[in-house]
C-alpha cells in the first residue's frame, strides 16, 4: 500500500492530524494508497520552508548554477522514467503508449527548456539623453518573485506541474505545490529527485489535500505566498483570484476551454480526421486544449463524419500496460458521473448519437473502473448546454457550416477562448481565420504541436496571463529598473 506524504523542507512528513484520504486507480477502482491531507500547520510549514530557502544556498546560486541543477533534475526524471510512467498511469489510468511519449518526456523537458530560455534572455537597456549631455543608462534587473504557490490538476499531472515548477525555479523562486487530490504520485516522487540532485531543502515543497477548506485554500490564502499559478476549472480560477486579491498577489490562470475545430472543404481530409481524432479523444478527452465542437464545411460533412466514426470504432480501450491500448478510463468515478450526465443531457437536448454515448463493457475485472465510450453527436442547436459547457470527456459534436463568416461567428460564440484548430490547405484563409479566432492558441493543420518557447494561455474565461518561453518572466520575476546617471 502506498502512502503519499507531504514533502516539506526536503523531507517526507505525515499530517500531524493523522488525516488521510484514499487514492484509487480509475482502471478498476482498486485502492492505490493513502494520501496525507495537509492542515493549516503543514501548509504553513511548507510556505515558511520555501521562504527561508530564498535566503539560503538556493538564493546565492548563479543563473548558470541553477541552470545546471535543473538539467540534472531533467536527467534524473529520464533515468527514473519507468517509475514516473508507472506512477502516472496508475493514478490516471492513461495508456503507457500515450504517457511515455507525452507526459513523462515533457515533465523532464519543462526543466531544460525553461532553464535554457530564461538563462539566455537579454536584459532590457535604454540610454537616456539628459540636459547636461552626459546621459543616463537604464538597466532592467529581474529578481525572483519569491514563494510561488502551484495548484495543479489531474489530467496531465507531471506535465502541468513541471510546466510551472520549471520556470519558477529557473527564475530563482521557491515553490509549494498542491497537486490534484486525484493524482498525488508523480509530484511526490519528484521530491526524491530534487534531493538526489542536490536541490536545497525548502526549494521544492509539496502539500496534499483538496481545494476549499483544505490544502488548496490554505495555500492560496497564506500571506507569505507571493504569487499563485493555477491550471484547472474556470470556477476554481475565480476562487483563487479572490484569494489572491488579499495582499495584491499576482496570479497566472490557465482555465477551461470549449475549443472549436474548423474543417474547410479544401482541407486534406485524412490529416483533418487524424488531428481531430487526437484533439477530441487523446487522454480520454481530458485536455483543456481539446476540441469539443467541430464545424465541417457542408460539401465534406458526410465524408468527414463517416471517417471519424470509422476511427472512433478503432480506438483500443485497455489497461495502461497494454501496448495496443490508446484509450484509457476517465480519471475518477466522480468525473465519470459528470461526463455521463452530459451524455444523457445531449440526448435530452435532441442530439443524434452517431457513435458511443454509454459505458463500455470492459469485463468483470475492469467494469468497476471509470470507463466511458468515446462519443460523437450531431444535430444539437447552438445554444444547447452540451455545446456551451466544458465537458472534459472523450466526446465532440460535429455540425455543418456554409461560409467562412458563419463559422468564425460560431467558433467565437463561447465564454471560453483557449484554443482553436483550423484545417485547410489555403494558407491565406488559414491566416485570415486564425487572426479572427478569439483564442490564445490557434493551430493550423495540426493540434497540440507544442513549442515551449511560445506564449501559452487563454482569452475570455479561459484564463489570465501567458506562460511559456520568456512570457513567464513577467509572472515569475519582479522587474526593477535601475537608472544610472553618467
Ligand atoms: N486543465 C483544465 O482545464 C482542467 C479542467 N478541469 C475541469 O474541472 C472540473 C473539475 O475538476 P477538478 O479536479 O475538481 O478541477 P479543479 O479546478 O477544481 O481542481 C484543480 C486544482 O485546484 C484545486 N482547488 C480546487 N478548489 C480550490 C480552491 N478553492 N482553492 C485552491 N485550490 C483549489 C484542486 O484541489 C486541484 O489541485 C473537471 O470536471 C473538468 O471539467 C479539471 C482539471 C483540469
Ligand atoms: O502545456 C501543454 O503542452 C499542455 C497544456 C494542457 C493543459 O493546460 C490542460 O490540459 O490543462
Amino acid at each position: 500500500m502506498n502512502e503519499f506524504k507531504h514533502f516539506i523542507n526536503g523531507e517526507y512528513v505525515a499530517s500531524a492530524s493523522g488525516k488521510t484520504f484514499d487514492n484509487r486507480c480509475p482502471v478498476d477502482n482498486s485502492l492505490i494508497g493513502r494520501v496525507h491531507e495537509a492542515g493549516r500547520d503543514e501548509v504553513d510549514a511548507a510556505v515558511r520552508a520555501a521562504r527561508a530557502a530564498l535566503k539560503g544556498p538556493w538564493g546565492k546560486l548563479t543563473q548558470a548554477q541553477r541552470t545546471a541543477l535543473l538539467h540534472k533534475v531533467a536527467n534524473r526524471i529520464n533515468e527514473r522514467f519507468d517509475e514516473f510512467l508507472e506512477a502516472e498511469c496508475r493514478d490516471t489510468g492513461k495508456p503507457y503508449r500515450i504517457a511515455s511519449h507525452i507526459d513523462i518526456p515533457r515533465g523532464a523537458a519543462n526543466f531544460t527548456a525553461f532553464a535554457e530560455t530564461l538563462a539566455n534572455h537579454p536584459t532590457e537597456g535604454f540610454r537616456l539623453d539628459t540636459p547636461d549631455g552626459k546621459g543616463a543608462l537604464n538597466v532592467g534587473h529581474r529578481s525572483p518573485k519569491g514563494v510561488i504557490a502551484v495548484i495543479s490538476p489531474w489530467n496531465l499531472p507531471l506535465l502541468l506541474m513541471t510546466w510551472k515548477v520549471g520556470p519558477a525555479l529557473a527564475c530563482g523562486n521557491t515553490v509549494v505545490v498542491k497537486p490534484s487530490e486525484e493524482t498525488p504520485a508523480t509530484t511526490t516522487l519528484l521530491g526524491e529527485v530534487m534531493n538526489e540532485c542536490g536541490v536545497p531543502p525548502g526549494v521544492f515543497n509539496v502539500v496534499h489535500g483538496f481545494g476549499p477548506d483544505s490544502a488548496g485554500e490554505f495555500l492560496t490564502t497564506h500571506p507569505l505566498v507571493d504569487a499563485i499559478t493555477f491550471t484547472g476549472e474556470t470556477r476554481t480560477g475565480e476562487a483563487i483570484m479572490k484569494a489572491a486579491a488579499v495582499g495584491l498577489r499576482n496570479i497566472s490562470l490557465e482555465c477551461g476551454g470549449k475549443n472549436p475545430g474548423i474543417v474547410f472543404a479544401d482541407c486534406d481530409l485524412e490529416k483533418a480526421v487524424e488531428g481531430t481524432m487526437r484533439s477530441a479523444f487523446v487522454n480520454c478527452g481530458q485536455v483543456c486544449l481539446g476540441t469539443e465542437r467541430v464545424y465541417v464545411e457542408r460539401p465534406i460533412f458526410d465524408a468527414f463524419l463517416a471517417r471519424m466514426k470509422e476511427e472512433v470504432a478503432k480506438l483500443k480501450l485497455g489497461r495502461p500496460q497494454d501496448p495496443q491500448a490508446n484509450f484509457g478510463p476517465l480519471v475518477s468515478q466522480e468525473h465519470r458521473d459528470k461526463v455521463l450526465s452530459y451524455y444523457r443531457l445531449a440526448v435530452e437536448e435532441g442530439a443524434t448519437v452517431e457513435i458511443g454515448g454509454g459505458i463500455p463493457d470492459m469485463g468483470p475485472e475492469l467494469n468497476g473502473g471509470a470507463w466511458v465510450e468515446p462519443t460523437i453527436w450531431t444535430g444539437l442547436s447552438d445554444d444547447a448546454r452540451v455545446i456551451r459547457e466544458e465537458i472534459f470527456g472523450p466526446c465532440c459534436h460535429i455540425r455543418p457550416f456554409d461560409s467562412e463568416e458563419e463559422v468564425i461567428a460560431l467558433a467565437n460564440d463561447t465564454d471560453y477562448g483557449l484554443a482553436a484548430a483550423i484545417w485547410t490547405e489555403n494558407s491565406s484563409r488559414a491566416v485570415r481565420v486564425a487572426e479572427q479566432m478569439e483564442a490564445g492558441i490557434v493551430w493550423v493543420n495540426s493540434w497540440f504541436l507544442r513549442d515551449l518557447r511560445t506564449a501559452f494561455g487563454g482569452a475570455k474565461q479561459s484564463g489570465i496571463g501567458r506562460e511559456g518561453g520568456v512570457h513567464g518572466l513577467e509572472f515569475y520575476t519582479e522587474l526593477k529598473n535601475i537608472c544610472i546617471k553618467l
